[in-house]
């Protein structure tokens, strides 16, 4: 028997976004955008363009919004502040700019952090991916350590395991490599891409980075507050 599909949540639908500020000033616009579940598409443009304020609202984080930001069957424009919660839970791992790591934790605790509130089912698989991916990143001390005395380029990858430690359909990552030095972003881009390639994970991404933006299937561009179209690949 199957029943009536609904669209993967990792599939995105955009139709007339606008953002606004706070002044009302409108600070973004969209006006089409799809995405197919398990792309990576990167998001380029200059400083002030309004590509983390793109992030935030696909994230629904960001309030004078009109238009609709569709992840599969969920609007999040038109959903309530509980069932955005909800949906940033289920469906989303974060990667932002100012990590808000908890200095007093080890890298396990901040990486499985969403453990804490998980259903009770869920937690150990959370934190045993947690410790994998710190692994996998190269992490040692991931318990011995509080993750004040890391080096700013550890505490990035443990962000970064923070965010997929829930196993989320889609990744946002503001600036990943941004903090890096050569040899670690690439490292991570391997590991953020490859990741999302093998377990077929959306993947945007905002980057000045051309290693990392070339290392995605789309790039689209934010010019003068409005998105548009770079690369259809
Ligand atoms: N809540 C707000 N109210 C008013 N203006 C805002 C608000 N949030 C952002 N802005 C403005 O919107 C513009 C876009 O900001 P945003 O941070 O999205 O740019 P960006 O492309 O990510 O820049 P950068 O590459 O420098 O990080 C900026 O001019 C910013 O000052």
């Amino acid at each position: 028997m199957t029943g009536p599909r609904t669209p993967a949540a990792s599939s995105l639908s955009i139709s007339d976004l606008a953002v606004r500020g706070e002044d009302g000033r409108v600070i973004l616009t969209v006006p089409a955008l799809e995405a197919a579940p398990g792309v990576s598409l990167a998001i380029e443009g200059p400083s002030g363009a309004g590509k983390s304020t793109f992030l935030y609202a696909l994230a629904g984080l960001v309030t004078h919004t009109s238009g609709s930001i569709r992840w599969g069957a969920t609007d999040l424009l038109a959903a309530s502040g509980t069932e955005r919660t909800r949906f940033r839970k289920n469906h989303l791992g974060m990667i932002f700019q100012d990590h808000l790591l908890f200095e007093e934790l080890s890298p396990l605790a901040n990486a499985a952090i969403s453990a804490g509130y998980a259903p009770r089912a869920r937690r150990r698989a959370i934190v045993e991916r947690a410790r994998t991916l710190l692994e996998r990143f190269g992490l040692g001390d991931v318990e011995a350590r509080t993750v004040r005395s890391f080096s700013g380029g550890e505490r990035q990858r443990i962000a970064v395991a923070r965010a997929l430690a829930g196993n989320p359909d889609i990744i946002l990552a503001d600036e990943p490599t941004a903090a890096l030095d050569r040899a670690n972003a690439d490292r991570l881009i391997d590991d953020l891409a490859g990741l999302a390639r093998e377990e077929d994970r959306t993947l945007i991404v905002v980057s000045h980075d051309a290693r990392l933006t070339n290392a995605m299937q789309r790039r689209v561009r934010i010019a003068d507050g409005r998105l548009v179209e770079a690369d259809a690949g």
